[in-house]
């Protein structure tokens, strides 16, 4: 997951490949729930595991429930029984709304049976996101809930004993959110023991297809609900939640819109294909696909995968009532920039009630790429676009916004053929975390950027500059990778020094150099599966990878390896000819130096931490030596590119070099109004 203030995504052009999905956040939530509150042992396959699911896996831990879970294996549920282990409690529910409206059903009523005294909170999103239809069903049942700041919202506070009136059917309005009618179908078979409980919907029932969900979820633990229509639910008598033992989790169909949407725009040669969900889905926004299609979409489908390629181009515009897919319509309003005309969603009020107002996010966001766009109270209209501008997408902690704006990275094939694309800014990208941790990642597996469109900054300087740090730290506020290119000669020498290869014989030493299989795991190197970080701190590697260094066949042959360390989203390189050899187009390049005195203190605290002992004179001398070497070799002498910057870090703390370079690096990019 990339937890920086802001990830930049390159133009790209071309879509290919396959994803796998992660598990579906409606039915893991449920499932968890329902497990939960089931006797015995449910084994949950393929759960997702994101900010919404944790929460609802932390509350029922809090209530008593057994977690087990090896590794990445299936999640081993043991059930409650519909007996609460603990009644006094305070859980944290994020914004989920999957965990906030089923648990405050459930709980209220075991509250009432059992006694007790639990508290519900969130972000303070979900205290602005509305629960009044629900609290007022459950009061009217006999349940205790007090809101506890706002009439109507969350944090809501349950006590009990109280005494539950089940004679009436339950009241509960339809028209805000489907999720109160899913958390009462959820929650009363805890009550519907001896008598059948009837729930009556009150107002047009939107995003049908959800409780559709729930319906054939509760079927799988046992509870069998008879329908009239959407009006009309009735949980029969004698309800018991029976584990089916075990469970799989299919993939997120409304994650899989954002691959429908790449494959429908960027899929020009071959498919995008999307694996975890297909034709047998149970969860309504497998329909999005249909709406790709009517966008001009080619797909191909089966029971658990879909495969998706451009059709026609530009994309139809389309005009569509989006009630059945709220969350997946978000991502056919980035679609419409894409398209031959105007495009509609209509009956989206709900979008103003969920992660943050979607309506006004998604017309301010599509605004500031240069896009014309209608709004009304349920309604979005988006003209397309020819010119995007650079823009930097404020996410308003909403995952579906960061998700369906990445598709904007995409401009470059809507104007002109040949027309180059700008950079697109997504603001807090670890907000997908809510649903798909590791959705930029998936992302970038399947796309390819714009020719050299791939930002690379170079940071060049002298042994013990502190390039290393620097370029860590600088990728790290990036999201970028980074090459320490100084460690693949290192490499080179402990491999040479290890087989026993001479420095006269260079076609060996480039041999072994071209066979490195080399690769850079959270601040460590390894060398095929050895952990080699220390060993090529070793004084006598360094010694020897100077002097391999110098050698034209060895640059020659790790050459080629370390271009193709330029991958998306982009890379910080460090090393000596970086700016001048080996990414001579670099976006920006540093050439860090401090003075030999500096060095080799550092260096000097550096060993000492180790517990190595070392005279300062004979680092510095030392040092020396070095830099004369590398820069009199004949071969990429070590020397500042003519557009390097020079950043003199003697008397700079590394955090000052730091915001040095990011601000160097900002104004080089096209982001000028926004903020990081
Ligand atoms: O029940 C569910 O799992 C959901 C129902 C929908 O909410 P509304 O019913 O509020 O539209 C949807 O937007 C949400 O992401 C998940
Ligand atoms: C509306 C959403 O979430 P929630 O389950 O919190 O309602 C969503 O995921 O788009």
């Amino acid at each position: 997951m990339y937890s920086t203030s802001f990830l930049d995504l390159p133009p790209l052009v071309s879509a290919a490949g396959t994803v796998h999905l992660p598990g579906s956040k409606s039915i893991s939530n449920r499932v968890l729930l329902l497990a939960g509150l089931s006797d015995g042992v449910t084994v949950v396959h393929d759960l997702l595991d994101s900010d919404d699911t944790a929460v609802m896996l932390d509350a029922l831990r809090t209530l008593g429930c057994k977690l087990e879970r090896e590794d990445k294996g299936p999640l081993r549920v043991t059930g409650l029984g519909a007996w609460l282990g603990a009644t006094q409690a305070d859980l944290f529910l994020g914004n989920a709304g999957t965990a906030m409206r089923p648990l405050t059903a459930a709980l209220a009523l075991l509250v009432a049976t059992q006694g007790g005294d639990i508290t519900l909170r969130g972000v303070p999103r979900m205290h602005e996101r509305p629960i009044g239809d629900l609290v007022d069903a459950l009061r009217l049942l006999g349940c205790q809930i007090d809101c506890l700041e706002n009439e109507g919202y969350p944090p809501l506070r349950l006590t009990g004993p109280s005494t539950l009136e089940l004679d009436q059917p339950v009241q509960v309005r339809g028209d805000v959110s489907s999720q109160f009618l899913t958390a009462l179908l959820l929650a009363l078979p805890l009550v519907a023991t001896d008598r059948p409980v009837v729930i009556e919907v009150q107002g047009e029932l939107i995003s049908k297809p959800y409780v559709e969900i729930t319906l054939l979820l509760l079927a799988r633990f046992g509870i069998t609900v008879e329908r009239d229509g959407w009006q009309r639910f009735t949980i029969p008598a004698g309800s018991r939640y029976r584990s089916p033992g075990s469970i799989h989790v299919e993939g997120d169909a409304s994650s899989a819109s954002y691959f429908v949407a790449l494959g429908a725009i960027a899929g020009i040669d071959a498919p995008v294909r999307i694996e975890g969900v297909g034709s047998a889905s149970i969860q309504g926004d497998v329909r999005f696909v249909e709406a790709a299609e009517a966008m001009g979409a080619w797909v191909e489908s089966g029971p658990n995968w879909l495969q998706v390629k451009r059709g026609v181009w530009p994309l139809r515009a389309i005009d569509l009532d989006c009630n059945h897919i709220p969350d997946a319509a978000m991502t056919l309003a980035v679609m419409a920039l894409y398209a031959d005309g105007t495009s509609t969603l209509r009956n989206i009020a709900s979008w103003r009630v969920k992660e943050t107002d979607r309506i006004v996010a998604m017309a301010t966001e599509l605004r500031k790429l240069g896009a014309t766009v209608e709004e009304g109270p349920d309604w979005l209209r988006v003209h397309p676009l020819k010119t995007f501008q650079p823009a930097a997408i404020h996410t308003y902690d909403d995952h579906r916004v960061a998700m369906c704006f990445s598709l904007a990275a995409l401009n470059g094939l809507s104007g002109l053929n040949g027309s180059t694309g700008v950079p697109v800014r997504i603001l807090d990208p670890k907000c997908v975390a809510k649903t798909f941790p590791d959705y930029f990642e998936t992302l970038f597996s399947v796309v390819e950027p714009e020719r050299d469109s791939i930002p690379v900054i170079t940071i060049d300087g002298p042994s013990a500059s502190g390039k290393g740090t620097l370029a860590d730290l600088v990728a790290a506020k990036l999201g970028y990778w980074v090459l320490d290119s100084g460690a693949l000669y290192r490499a080179t020498a402990l491999a040479s020094l290890r087989a026993g290869v001479s420095l006269d014989n260079e076609h060996d030493i480039a041999a072994l150099a071209s066979q490195l299989d080399l690769h850079f795991e959270g601040g460590q190197v390894f060398l095929g599966h050895e952990d080699v970080t220390h060993a090529l701190r070793d004084e006598t590697v360094g010694a020897m990878s100077s002097k391999v260094a110098a050698l034209p066949a060895v640059r020659l042959a790790l050459h080629s390896l370390q271009l193709a360390f330029r991958r998306l989203p982009g890379l910080v390189a460090d090393g000596r000819d970086m700016g001048t050899m080996l990414f001579p187009q670099a976006g920006l390049k540093v050439f860090l130096t401090a003075s030999a005195a500096t060095r080799a203190e550092r260096r000097h605290k550096q060993l000492i931490s180790k517990g190595i002992s070392a005279s300062i004179a004979d680092l510095r001398e030392d040092l020396e030596a070095r830099d004369l070497r590398d820069q009199s070799r004949k071969v990429s002498p070590l020397k500042p590119a003519a557009d390097a910057l020079m950043l003199d870090n003697s008397s700079q703390t590394i955090e000052e070099s730091v915001d040095l370079v990011l601000s160097w690096w900002a104004d080089r990019r096209p982001f000028h109004s926004a903020g990081h």
